[in-house]
């Protein structure tokens, strides 16, 4: 049995969702379907998330959304329309549209969070609808119906692994297709809470380890993982395996094709994991799987960059001296709340670096107040975007002279380096680099590896 996720792009209209029934009606083995919600149609096409996270915020400033409702609905009845769902079918998610603004919330993130659940929710009621319609049995899974219980962070919840209990015990034997909605799960309250954004490949990988797959095949829009980020260089390398390590971190520093938290339920559960193309179902995509299955051969499987981090500098001579001093500055992180990412230190300075996604400027403000007056630092700068470049490779494990070779290009560029981090992971190395020099750095890093 396989789990099969469909991204945004490939649940965009109707043309794409024909396009997902056809690969699902090809194999019987695709019993569970995870959609997200319809993505971007084009280029600067808005993803229904993203409508229906305006529509929260004019619900919220009690604003006329009559415009984006329209917008909203519309993009649903384009999709059923290309079917010829009948019209009972939409005016049944067109009410769900409209009564979500009636409802009542326990505070505005968990409105934001029903909001924009309601892409994935909707989305699977109509794939599910549609399936049924064209002859191939389907029937929506609510995650209510399923267990599928997070916890009380409304908007970047983390998944309950009680639920794998409750979800192995879905029926599978049924003749019809299950479409679950990706994307969001309900607290012990009952409230929807979303994953991050792009959260859906995690529902997909939880479904998987839940039901034990024999697979988890993730459909997106490149027929492969490449070792770099597409949009930077043009027909870059194609990955045909990697490991789960390799996933997480190229994934966490920014290969958004498949969400680094994903990766999880499939090492806990064994899943191998497949990144498939939808507009080209045939390519064989690159395979996810443990380390054992993997022969390594090159040093290094890809490198990843990413415009999501922000940094605080902060130098103080005899630093190193001073019991406790890491202590009372993780202590102000906490009480404002704050998770940071890394932090590297030398003997009179310390770097912090953080996820500025997760981060609203009230909290950074707070925390350098509290920091300058407590910590009474000789520096303290906030870098509001700083840039990291992730290279990595289980074959760069107890390797002499990789870095050496990582970093020779980016002398002959001019490019200097903030930060070397190796060694706290064995196959991978960090750079903290000017952000708008990243996307040279990689360039530089990729053709001497890849190309030279
Ligand atoms: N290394 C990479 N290999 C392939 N795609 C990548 C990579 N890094 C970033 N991407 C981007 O990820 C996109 C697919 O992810 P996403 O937009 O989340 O798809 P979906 O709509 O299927 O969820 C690709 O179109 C590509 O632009
Ligand atoms: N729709 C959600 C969740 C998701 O995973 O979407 P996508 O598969 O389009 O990345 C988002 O936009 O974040």
């Amino acid at each position: 049995m396989k789990v099969s996720k469909f991204g945004g792009s490939s649940l965009a209209d109707g043309r794409q969702l024909q396009r997902v029934f056809d690969i699902i009606q090809a194999d019987n083995a695709r019993k569970v379907v995870v959609v997200s919600a319809p993505g971007k149609r084009f280029k600067d096409d808005t993803k229904v998330t993203d409508l229906l996270l305006a529509y929260a915020e004019g619900t919220i400033a009690d604003t006329d959304t009559t415009e984006i409702v329209q917008t909203i609905k519309a993009r649903y009845h384009a999709i059923g329309d290309y079917f010829d769902l009948p019209a009972y079918e939409l005016a049944d998610i067109d009410e769900q549209i409209d009564h979500l603004a009636k409802k009542h919330y326990r505070s505005f993130d968990y409105l934001y969070a029903a909001f924009a659940a309601h892409g994935e929710f909707l989305n699977a009621q109509l794939v599910a609808k549609v399936f049924t319609h064209l002859g191939l049995p389907a029937r929506f899974v609510d995650p209510k119906e399923i267990g599928l219980r997070v916890d009380d962070h409304a908007r970047s919840a983390t998944f309950n692994p009680k639920s794998y209990d409750t979800i192995a015990k879905l029926d599978l034997t049924t003749s019809e297709r299950l479409i679950v909605p990706g994307f969001f799960g309900y607290t012990e309250n009952g409230d929807m809470a979303t994953f991050s954004r792009g959260g859906s490949d995690i529902t997909g990988a939880i479904m998987a380890r839940g039901l034990s797959a024999d697979l988890y095949e993730n459909f997106t829009d490149v027929s492969a993982i490449y070792a770099v980020n597409p949009n930077i260089i043009d027909q870059p390398a194609a990955i045909k395996q990697m490991t789960y390590d390799e996933m997480r971190e190229l994934s966490y520093a920014g290969f958004a094709v498949f969400h680094d938290e994903a990766i999880i339920p499939a090492i806990q559960g064994g899943i191998r994991i497949n990144i498939k193309n939808t507009n080209d179902p045939d390519a064989p995509g690159t395979f996810i799987v443990p380390p054992t299955e993997v022969q390594q051969t090159a040093p290094v499987t890809g490198i990843a960059n990413s415009n999501r981090f922000a940094a605080l500098y902060l130098h103080r001579y005899l630093l190193n001296k001073e019991v406790g001093f890491t202590l009372r500055i993780l202590e102000i992180l906490k009480r404002h709340n704050i998770s940071y990412e890394h932090m590297p230190s030398g003997i009179d300075d310390l770097t912090i670096i953080f996820d500025k996604t997760l981060l609203s400027q009230a909290q950074i403000d707070h925390m350098l107040a509290d920091i300058a007056a407590e910590i009474k630092p000789d520096t303290l700068k906030w870098l509001p975007s700083y840039g990291i470049i992730m290279i990595v490779g289980e074959g760069m494990r107890n390797r002499i002279g990789a870095l050496t070779e990582i970093v020779a290009p980016l002398k002959d560029q001019g490019i200097s380096l903030q930060m070397v981090n190796q060694g706290a992971s064995e196959i991978s190395i960090m750079l903290g680099i000017q952000p708008d020099l990243a996307d040279q750095a990689v360039k530089a890093i990729y053709h001497n590896i890849f190309t030279a």
